[in-house]
């Protein structure tokens, strides 16, 4: 088994919408025993502590109704840059939320690192709002948009290039809560999605069999993968501030890291919207730690 050099690091965003205590979900990951679960599958681990976020609480900025874009910008940037040390050191990025808008900031610092980037999106959201399509104004529903440079050209251009990544290296698995202007997105840019429909017609093995086969075929370098809790039901995971019934149990979503531990294809990840103000005994941070547990080589027996 391979033995991975594994930096984590925290991200105490709340910004990108408009419930505090997400941005205690680093600690709360932490507190649910990330470092000692890793350790134990044999991987070396660094805790690079958290990315400073300002909250200048701006709120809306004079130029758009993008919530809190200047605080948002620079804490993405300041993780950016973080990401692409860690990458340069060797170092396999593991990224604790923090809200989905920080996926801005990882992707910026994984890009440029590869040619050919795949990226699976575990959410029970597509996030492919711009700022124009947005209900919310919520940064947290664009970062898949951004990273495809779409929406605004400060949260597209973050360390100075676009896009960061391919609409036909994007997998969408979970998703349940797509607003008109993602969907037709998906269907403009031939998005690869498989949404709860296809997991219940078809189940998660055959969705993660497709998933593998489909970067296979993309000849990707790398994929990342950015898995929302709110990806699972509320059930599993009730520590989200956008939850949506109707979605992926615990054990689908720990077959589906289990297929990707044992497909090799995975070089970075990101755990996002972990909120344990709205938790119930850290639930959802413990659920959180189980599934990076078996991506990164827990089995059973
Ligand atoms: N990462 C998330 N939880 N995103 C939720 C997005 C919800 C909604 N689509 C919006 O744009 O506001
Ligand atoms: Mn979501
Ligand atoms: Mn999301």
């Amino acid at each position: 088994m391979n033995k991975l050099s594994i930096s984590i690091i925290g991200v105490p965003m709340d910004l990108g919408q408009n419930r505090r205590g997400v941005d205690m979900g680093p600690s709360a990951i932490r507190y649910a025993g990330v470092v000692e679960r890793l350790q134990n599958l044999g991987h070396s681990v660094k805790d690079e502590g958290d990315i400073a976020i300002s909250h200048t609480r701006k709120e809306q900025s004079p130029n758009t109704h993008l919530r809190n874009l200047e605080d948002v910008i620079e804490g993405n940037t300041n993780l950016a840059n973080k990401v692409h040390e860690v990458l340069s050191e060797g170092k396999y990025p593991l990224v604790l939320g923090g809200d989905h808008s920080i996926a801005i900031g990882t992707l910026a610092g994984l890009a440029d690192r590869y040619e050919n980037l795949g990226v699976i999106w575990y959410d029970a959201h597509a996030d492919l709002n711009t700022a124009e399509t947005s209900p919310s104004g919520n940064i947290h529903g664009m970062p898949l948009a951004a990273s495809l440079g779409l929406g605004h050209e400060d949260l597209v251009n973050i360390r100075s290039y676009a896009p960061k990544i391919k609409p036909e290296n994007v997998v969408i698995i979970g998703a349940r809560s797509v607003d008109p202007g993602e969907r037709e997105l998906i269907k403009e840019k031939g998005i690869k999605v498989f949404s709860m429909h296809e997991i219940d017609k078809h189940g998660m093995t055959e969705v993660m069999n497709q998933t593998i086969s489909y970067f296979h075929e993309r000849k990707v370098d790398g994929v990342h993968l950015s898995l929302d809790l709110d990806g699972l039901d509320p059930l599993y995971t009730p520590g989200v501030g956008t939850p949506v019934p109707g979605g992926i149990s615990y054990r689908e979503s720990h077959l589906a890291m289990e297929m990707l531990y044992s497909s090799n294809l995975i070089t970075s990840a990101e755990f996002v919207e972990v909120n344990p103000i709205l938790d119930e005994k850290n639930k959802t941070a413990d659920v959180a730690v189980g599934l990076m547990g078996s991506l990164f080589g827990e089995s059973l027996i």
